[in-house]
């Protein structure tokens, strides 16, 4: 393990995740992925839709299809391999435990016939003993950390709105206490003030000494909380960067991050052109090169990935390397 894994809760290494089509076919959702989380840091990951960001998330809790091959590692701060440990294993020591996992479906995650304190009690009654007055005092923490109201609490999920059933998956992945939290799109169909208020309570978890990866199309909710940034592209990680330079200055560094955030309405509203390719289609080359204003020659190769960015023309503040 290198220096600068130790103090990892979690050590991606060289991750890739392709789908077995019929006829012979792949689909290669993942490629080549590698970062680090440390405790008490939020990492974002960023991409348009399709690029492969829950599948990342499900490989890491064993959670995909059985036409799913996966290669590399993802180490736990213990040295357990999530790639190759097996589903035992996971269902016993990790979902829930070590990691705790906002779904991206949560209306698929939540049982129908049951209330949401009683979901909350159950989940909590099967990660550790402990009384029934403890349960419900725990519950009702929960439900506050995920910012769902306390007198909704006994209803079922289908009297939930969208935002609630979000905000009640949210509550079902904190319960646990898990040092890891894996949230895909926690703020879906949450408006402005809410998805503010979801993004500070996970950053308070952050904070309190946990690790957050979390998956989003939201930009603004990105910047509010993350220490980091991860963008994807077709499957590969393109740019990670620190986030207070990623949304300030200097900015990203590839032509693909700086194309989304020159997307958003608040800079200057310009949608990227074109469309991300198939992914089980892939050029040979920089998959970003058919939409990217800078793309030459030398994109025909795939550029390497130095630890931020993966670009033959990554974006220098040195005019004279422009
Ligand atoms: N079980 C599967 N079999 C085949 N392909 C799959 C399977 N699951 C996902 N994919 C493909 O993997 C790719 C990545 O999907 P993924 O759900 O990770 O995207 P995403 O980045 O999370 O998008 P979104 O932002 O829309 O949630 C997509 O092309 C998708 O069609
Ligand atoms: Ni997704």
């Amino acid at each position: 393990m290198t220096a600068g894994t130790l103090n990892a809760t979690l050590s991606v290494r060289n991750l890739s995740v392709r789908f077995r089509m019929r006829g012979g076919r792949h689909i290669a959702a993942v490629t080549d992925a590698s970062f680090d989380l440390a405790v008490g840091e939020c990492l974002a990951l960023v991409g348009e839709s399709g690029c492969g960001k829950s599948v990342l998330a499900s490989a890491l809790l064993g959670l995909l299809p059985a036409n799913a091959e996966c290669e590399g590692a993802a180490l736990l701060d213990d040295g357990t391999d999530l790639i190759t440990a097996g589903e035992r294993l996971l269902a016993r020591t990790v979902r829930g435990r070590r990691i705790g996992l906002v779904p991206q479906s949560p209306a698929a995650h939540l049982t129908p016939v049951r209330t949401v304190s009683s979901q909350l009690s159950e989940t909590i009654r099967e990660l550790r003993p402990v009384p029934r007055q403890e349960r419900r005092a725990a519950a009702h923490a929960a439900a506050g950390r995920a910012a769902f109201p306390a007198d909704h609490l006994d209803r079922y999920p289908h009297e939930l709105s969208g935002g609630l059933a979000q905000r009640a998956a949210t509550a079902l992945a904190l319960v646990g206490d898990a040092p890891l939290l894996l949230a895909d799109e926690p703020t879906t169909g949450l408006d402005r003030a809410l998805v503010e208020r979801t993004a500070d309570e996970l950053r308070r978890t952050v904070d309190e000494g946990r690790a957050l990866l979390m998956i989003t199309h939201d930009l603004a909710a990105a910047a509010r909380i993350a220490d980091r940034v991860a963008v994807m592209y077709a499957g590969r990680i393109v740019e990670l960067a620190d986030a207070t330079r990623f949304f300030g200055e200097p900015g990203p560094l590839h032509p693909y991050a700086r194309g989304l955030l020159d997307a958003l309405p608040e800079r200057s509203f310009q949608p990227i052109p074109g469309m991300p390719p198939e992914l089980g289609d892939l050029p040979a080359g920089c998959a970003f090169a058919p939409r990217c204003d800078l793309a030459d020659a030398l994109c025909g190769t795939q550029p390497r990935f130095d630890g931020r960015v993966a670009c033959h023309h990554a974006h220098t503040e040195d005019p004279s390397r422009a």
